[in-house]
């Protein structure tokens, strides 16, 4: 049975493309990371498929509390509206989020060399390297990464020898927390579309289960913020995505007729995003949502993202209760290898 971490591992990168920069040796941004100035960036018209929403400089993405008595409709038109929205009351207890963060951070303060230790195989899904969108953009993000699916057993171990089980033993708490945390926020958002789980579990019973990849994050501090990118702009493959932005801002949504927009970080809420997956499934009611983040001058950001997906194995589509699909049904591998090709024309390809 093919898994998540083989079926991301099969799009190889380039070996040498997987290392990150040395942040910690520069002192100047180099050639290789100077993108073409952002911070006057208000516009974009590349990214038409976005639904239009309010255009509203005031208008924030929605904070919702996961026990509100309307709970079901709130999250129903923040995913039409918006695809994003931030939750509270979500039951995660801040010590673990606390400590995920200060373990991400130990891991990418670590010196170079060690990092390296635990780099991502050139056909592997997990461990430590850049973004797997780099090879589609010219120049390089101000970012790396530590990819973790399931156990992470066996890369704490070459980055900590002898003390690698506290590491291990809060990315599994917060993996299963995550998993159970996104299952409650798909259930709502299957409500909302009025599924019933009996019928529609004949013909996507995969819906009900989940594998999942968390990410950790990390943005050093950047000699020239202005003209560097952390991780550019994408939208997430899978059905759902948690993020945990510590109080760092630098996360970003594009939003039609407007351009880019900061999501500053709500004290003790969570960041939802629909990925392309929902999207699918929703029949295109739900976008998904085009997100970047930009990195800082003086504060070393690290943010944490759960991806919440169906089986590879299983076939997504339309929901059958949706009139007219507007995308064909494909298994979740074969989209995910769509979207190690061709990036965001991956949607397009699917298109009926
Ligand atoms: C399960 C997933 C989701 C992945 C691929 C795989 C593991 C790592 C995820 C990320 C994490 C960083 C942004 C992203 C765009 C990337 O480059 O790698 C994500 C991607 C996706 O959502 O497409
Ligand atoms: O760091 C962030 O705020 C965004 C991270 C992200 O988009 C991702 O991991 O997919
Ligand atoms: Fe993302």
């Amino acid at each position: 049975m093919a898994t998540l971490s083989k079926v991301i591992g099969d799009s190889a990168l380039d070996h040498q493309h997987i290392i990150p920069l040395d942040f910690d040796s520069v002192h100047e941004l180099p050639d290789s990371h100077a993108w073409s100035d952002h911070v006057n960036d208000l516009y974009s018209k590349k990214y038409t498929h976005l639904k239009h929403v309010p255009m509203n400089e005031e208008s924030c993405v929605p904070i919702i509390d996961l026990s509100a008595p309307n709970v079901v409709e709130l999250v129903g038109n923040a995913c039409e509206t918006w695809g994003m929205f931030h939750v509270i009351n979500h039951g995660v207890s801040s010590i673990l989020i606390d400590d995920v963060v200060s373990h991400a951070r130990q891991l990418f303060t670590l010196p170079t060399q060690q990092k390296l230790k635990a780099q991502r195989a050139p056909g592997g899904g997990t461990g430590y390297g850049v973004a797997r969108i780099s090879p589609f953009f010219s120049k390089l993000m101000w970012h790396e990464g530590f990819t973790i699916m399931g156990s992470t057993v066996e890369h704490a171990k070459e980055l900590w020898p002898h003390d690698y089980e506290d590491f291990c033993n809060v990315m599994d708490n917060y993996q299963k927390t995550m998993k159970s945390l996104a299952h409650q926020i798909m259930l709502l958002i299957l409500k909302f579309l009025d599924i019933n789980k009996e019928e529609e579990m004949i013909s996507k019973p995969s819906i009900y289960e989940s594998e999942g990849a968390l990410q950790l994050n990390s943005y050093p501090c950047c000699p020239d913020p202005n003209r560097a990118i952390g991780l550019a702009p994408h939208t997430d493959s899978l059905l759902l995505t948690i993020l945990h932005q510590s109080e760092e801002k630098g996360l970003q949504i594009q939003q039609n007729g407007v351009g880019w927009v900061p999501v500053p970080p709500v004290s003790g809420a969570l960041v939802v995003n629909i990925g392309d997956l929902l999207h699918i499934l929703s029949n295109g009611r739900f976008p998904t949502v085009y997100h970047r983040a930009v990195p800082s001058q003086d504060r070393h950001r690290i943010s944490v993202a759960y991806f919440y997906g169906p089986p590879v194995e299983s076939i997504i589509g339309p929901l059958n209760k949706l009139p007219s699909p507007i995308y064909r049904s494909l298994t979740v591998k074969e989209y995910i290898s769509l979207k190690n090709k061709h990036h965001e024309k991956a949607l397009s390809l699917i298109k009926i």
